[in-house]
C-alpha cells in the first residue's frame, strides 16, 4: 500500500497583519525546530497581500506557502483577480480552490473550480481542491452525491496522468469554524469514497493523492482523525492562527510518520 506523507496546511483565511504574521511565522518556525526534522509536509496559505512576507520568511525553511484562490483567467481586464503566474512570482507551492466560503459567498461553481485547478496545474502549483457537503445535504443523505459532483467536475477536466498533481481536501461545511468535527469514522468513510472516485480516473495515482480533512481540526482531535487510513493530513483554519495549536497538529501527524 502507498505510504502517503501527511500534509498539514494552514488556511489563514482573511486574518493577519504584517505584525501578527511575523510573530506567528516566527513561533511556528522555532516550534518546528524543536520537533525532529520534517515530520510531514507543512504549508500556510495566506491572504494575497502577505505572499511576499511568507516567501521572505519561509524561503529557507521546510515550510511551504500558498494562496487561497486563483483566477480562472490568464490575465487582462479582470479587476481584483490574481492569476496563477502572479502566484508563481511569489513561488507559491499551493493554491486552495473551491473552498466552501468561496462557493457560498462568491457563488463559485464546480466548473470554475475545475478551471482554477487547471490553471494551477499548468503553472506547476499544487491545487488543494476543496469539497464538502452542507448540513442539509448530509441530513438528506446527499454527502457522497455532493462530493462526487464537486470532485468529478475537476476530474473531468484533468488528465488522469495529472492526478498526483492535486491535493484534495474534504471539508464538511457544517464542521468549518463550528467546533463540531466529523468523527474519524465519518470522515474516513468520505475519504475512502473520494479515493475510489479518484481511482476511476487513475487507480495507481489515486493511491498517491493526499486527501486532507478540514473542519475544526485541533490538537486534541488531530491524532484520531489522522490515524484513519485515507486521511492524509489537515486543512486547518482557526487552529492555524495559533502557533501552539498548529504545531500540536503537526506533532500529531509526526506520530504517524
Ligand atoms: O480551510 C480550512 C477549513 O475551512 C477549516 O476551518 P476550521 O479549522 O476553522 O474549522
Amino acid at each position: 500500500m502507498e505510504q502517503r506523507r501527511p500534509l498539514i496546511a494552514g488556511n489563514w483565511k482573511m486574518n493577519g497583519s504584517l505584525a501578527s504574521n511575523h510573530v506567528l511565522l516566527s513561533e511556528i518556525q522555532s516550534g518546528l525546530s524543536e520537533l525532529s526534522a520534517a515530520p510531514c509536509d507543512i504549508a500556510v496559505c495566506v491572504p494575497f497581500p502577505y505572499l511576499a512576507q511568507a516567501q521572505s520568511a519561509l524561503q529557507s525553511t521546510s515550510i511551504a506557502w500558498g494562496a487561497q484562490d486563483v483566477s480562472v483567467h490568464e490575465g487582462g481586464a479582470y479587476t481584483s483577480e490574481v492569476s496563477s503566474s502572479m502566484l508563481l512570482d511569489f513561488a507559491c507551492r499551493y493554491g486552495i480552490v473551491g473552498h466552501s466560503e468561496r462557493r457560498t459567498y462568491h457563488s463559485e461553481s464546480d466548473i470554475s473550480v475545475a478551471q482554477k485547478t487547471l490553471r494551477l496545474i499548468a503553472a506547476g502549483i499544487t491545487p488543494i481542491v476543496c469539497v464538502g457537503e452542507t448540513l442539509q445535504e448530509r441530513k438528506g443523505g446527499l454527502t457522497e452525491q455532493t462530493v462526487a459532483r464537486q470532485l468529478n467536475a475537476v476530474l473531468a477536466q484533468i488528465d488522469g496522468a495529472s492526478l498526483d498533481k492535486i491535493v484534495v481536501a474534504y471539508e464538511p461545511v457544517w464542521a468549518i469554524g463550528t467546533g463540531i468535527t466529523a468523527t474519524p469514522e465519518m470522515a474516513q468513510q468520505v475519504h475512502a469514497f473520494l479515493r475510489a472516485q479518484l481511482a476511476q480516473a487513475n487507480s495507481v495515482l489515486a493511491e498517491k493523492v493526499q486527501i486532507l480533512y478540514g473542519g475544526s481540526m485541533k490538537p486534541d482531535n488531530a491524532a484520531s482523525l489522522l490515524a484513519m487510513k485515507d486521511i492524509d493530513g489537515g486543512l486547518i483554519g482557526g487552529a492555524a492562527l495559533k502557533a501552539g495549536d498548529f504545531l500540536g497538529i503537526v506533532a500529531a501527524a509526526k506520530e504517524l510518520v
